[in-house]
């Protein structure tokens, strides 16, 4: 039976082209994923310098929020230096051309979340849940295209998922008004035919009710590869963090897509020369440090574990003096998913007494 979006007041579904100078819209995710790894302590500064170097280069989407999303600032996912409407308000006021995006989890961020952020000048609504369940966000894309929102759904733990399953729940998201569904690559565990194969299904259920895009990490080092070949298999939409400012290993570079999209005659409509040099002038000296596919970060994609659980992985090892690369093997067993973060506490516990 189809899922009834209709009793939620779904909106007309709608894909525009982005022009005939865009191959691909690129999102940079910096200012949002990023927040992971700067253990959510952007400041308005920060954002200021970011936004004001990805719009110059020619970014034509940043995502500013906490990293969890808006209403993610808390006990368990970690407090916000700076309030995130702060953040999205000056992202606004420093862009002069890039949209200004921001995240949301259904159950975390609230409707109000929504529309303070809408009224502080971000365009753009990107709803996540899990990759089975699409329907928790049906009202939430309703609200969002009601107020005038761009709206994008992503599909979290994308590897867990066979193809036909993600196309199932793309189809929920597109349905509830979702205008691009992405394949997101949490724990930067897809490997290449993995992300055709997924993006592939989507296109082919979604046609031209809405956009595919994907959302890579680098845990096992193929940001960039698994990016391309999404495109190849028809995403007009993908994301990025300039240095890899993100969760786990980092985000796929934006620098180095841009340069191999370049080479490969895909067109993004960002400067290369200018974004590599955004990537070591301002993005770097923001960074606590670099993202790197050290041990942690290579057993989150071994293991299939969520990015954004990297440093709470850490944070639990050094107290309680176990393996990280222990606790994210086991997190990756039970198949932990995104909220589950607290999770991470019980196993460290339970690696201390063995
Ligand atoms: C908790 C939200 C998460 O960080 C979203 C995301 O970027 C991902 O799943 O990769
Ligand atoms: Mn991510």
């Amino acid at each position: 039976m189809p899922f009834p979006a209709e009793q939620f007041g779904a909106v007309p579904k709608t894909v525009e082209p982005f022009g005939s100078t865009l191959d691909v819209r690129v999102t940079d995710s910096s200012l949002r994923d990023g927040s992971h790894a700067k253990a959510h302590q952007f400041t308005t500064e920060d954002v200021r310098k970011i936004v004001a170097a990805l719009d110059g280069a020619g970014v034509p989407v940043i995502e500013v929020a906490h990293g969890d999303g808006l209403g993610g600032s808390s006990f368990n996912y970690g407090f916000s230096r700076t309030p995130e409407q702060d953040l999205i308000r000056t992202a606004v006021a420093t862009a002069h051309n890039a949209k200004i995006a921001f995240l949301m989890l259904p159950g975390l961020g609230t409707q109000a979340d929504i529309r303070a952020a809408a009224d502080n000048g971000a365009q753009i609504c990107r709803i996540a849940t899990h990759c089975t369940e699409a329907d928790i966000a049906v009202q939430h894309f309703g609200f969002a295209r009601e107020i005038g929102l761009e709206t994008v759904g992503f599909l979290m733990m994308s590897h867990s998922q066979p193809p036909e399953v993600l196309a199932t729940q793309a189809r929920i998201m597109a349905d509830a008004g979702c205008q691009c569904v992405y394949v997101v690559d949490s724990a930067g565990a897809l490997i290449t035919k993995q992300v055709s194969d997924r993006v592939a299904a989507i296109v082919a259920e979604l046609g031209n009710d809405a956009r595919v895009g994907f959302h890579g990490h680098e845990n096992l080092g193929l940001g960039v590869a698994n990016s391309i070949l999404a495109v190849e298999a028809g995403a007009t939409q993908i994301d990025g963090s300039t240095r890899r400012l993100g969760a786990g290993a980092g985000n796929t570079p934006v620098e180095a897509f841009v340069a191999v999209a370049e080479k490969l005659g895909i067109r993004t409509g960002i400067d290369t020369l200018a974004i590599i040099d955004a990537a070591e002038d301002v993005v770097a000296p923001v960074m606590d440090r670099e993202c790197t596919l050290d041990r942690m970060s290579l057993m989150m994609g071994y293991a299939g574990v969520y990015s954004s659980f990297l440093r709470h992985a850490y944070r639990q090892a050094e107290r309680y003096g176990v393996s990280g690369a222990e606790i994210l093997l086991t997190a990756g067993r039970r198949k932990l998913v995104g909220g589950q973060e607290d999770q991470l506490i019980d196993i460290a516990v339970e690696l201390a007494a063995l």
